[in-house]
């Protein structure tokens, strides 16, 4: 574990070259209130790498989806910076795709035309949205449901449906807030098998927000956590201890992933602020 000081960040650097990497997504010394109120978060430094998945672990209100919203652009730090790509975010970041709990599949159109609505609006041709389509309908398992309504699919297959849609135009960044907090327990572990599997695949890029331990030592790479109090900070940092090729039917009886889940415990009950342990 890491403990957070201000300045502490993840640079790491390219293998290849040894040169220093850029990151995706970077935050520096922000500090983000709402009106005259004083700050939800503070002193908060954090960088996100190509190809990472980052879980934001903490307490309830913490502002774990005021940081998905800065990098989607739809909030303005206080003060610090909030870096894309190495530019400052200015308006909406249409580099992201952003999955929530709500589910927000049109109820009037078929699964195809939900999941290729982003392309179509963004101008591609019918023939070349049908291409991109039938790839994540495939690769998310749906090819089948392509035709159907949203009123006639399964949780876990809306679910699937709505991560298709997030991923389609290729966004270079996926922030998902708590995408799966609504389904039961087995079905939010497969879809925890499906998301893993599918964003390695495509390298993608995921900062996912939580509350749930186990959901973050499952899915991330690293795993930040949020809290400390009003205003919140990022208070430790931990580098998941399983690699890549994690088998996530059967980790959670291993040694290491007790431990791990343990240390995430310990860490998430030092986020709690002191209004929160009072309670
Ligand atoms: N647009 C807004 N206007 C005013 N206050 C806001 C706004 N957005 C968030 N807040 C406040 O900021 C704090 C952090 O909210 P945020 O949604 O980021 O927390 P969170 O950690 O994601 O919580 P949860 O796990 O419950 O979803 C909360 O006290 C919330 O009421």
């Amino acid at each position: 574990m890491t403990d957070f000081g201000p300045d502490t960040v993840s640079a790491g650097s390219d293998v290849s070259t040894g040169a220093p990497r850029r990151p995706i997504f970077e935050v520096r010394d922000l500090a983000i209130g709402f009106d005259d109120r004083e700050d939800v978060l503070h002193d908060v430094t954090m960088q996100v790498q190509a190809g990472e998945f980052v879980v934001l672990l903490g307490p309830s209100g913490c502002g774990k989806t005021t940081i998905l919203n800065l990098a989607a652009g739809l909030l303005r730090p206080r003060s610090g910076y909030v870096r894309f790509d190495g530019d400052e975010i200015n308006g909406v970041n249409t580099n992201v795709g952003y999955m929530t709990q709500d589910d927000t599949l049109l109820p009037w159109m078929p699964v195809h035309a939900n999941v290729g609505l982003p392309l179509r609006m963004r101008g591609m041709s019918k023939s070349e949205t049908k291409e991109k389509v039938e790839y994540y309908l495939s690769i998310l398992d749906l090819s089948e449901a392509g035709s159907l309504f949203p009123s006639q699919l399964s949780g876990g297959m809306r679910r699937r449906a709505l991560l298709a849609r997030s991923m389609i135009y290729d966004p270079r960044l996926l922030l998902m807030d708590e995408p799966f907090a609504a389904l039961d327990a087995q079905l939010r572990h497969q879809m925890h098998v499906e998301l893993r599997r599918t964003v390695k695949n495509l390298n993608q890029t995921v900062v996912f927000v939580t509350h749930d331990i186990a959901e973050a030592a499952k899915l991330a790479d690293r795993v930040l956590i949020v809290g400390g109090g009003r205003p919140g900070r990022l208070v430790a940092e931990f580098q998941v201890p399983y690699g890549d090729d994690r088998d996530l039917e059967n980790i959670t009886y291993t040694d290491e992933y007790a431990r791990f889940e343990r240390e995430l415990n310990e860490g998430l009950r030092g986020a709690r602020g002191p209004r929160a342990s009072a309670a």
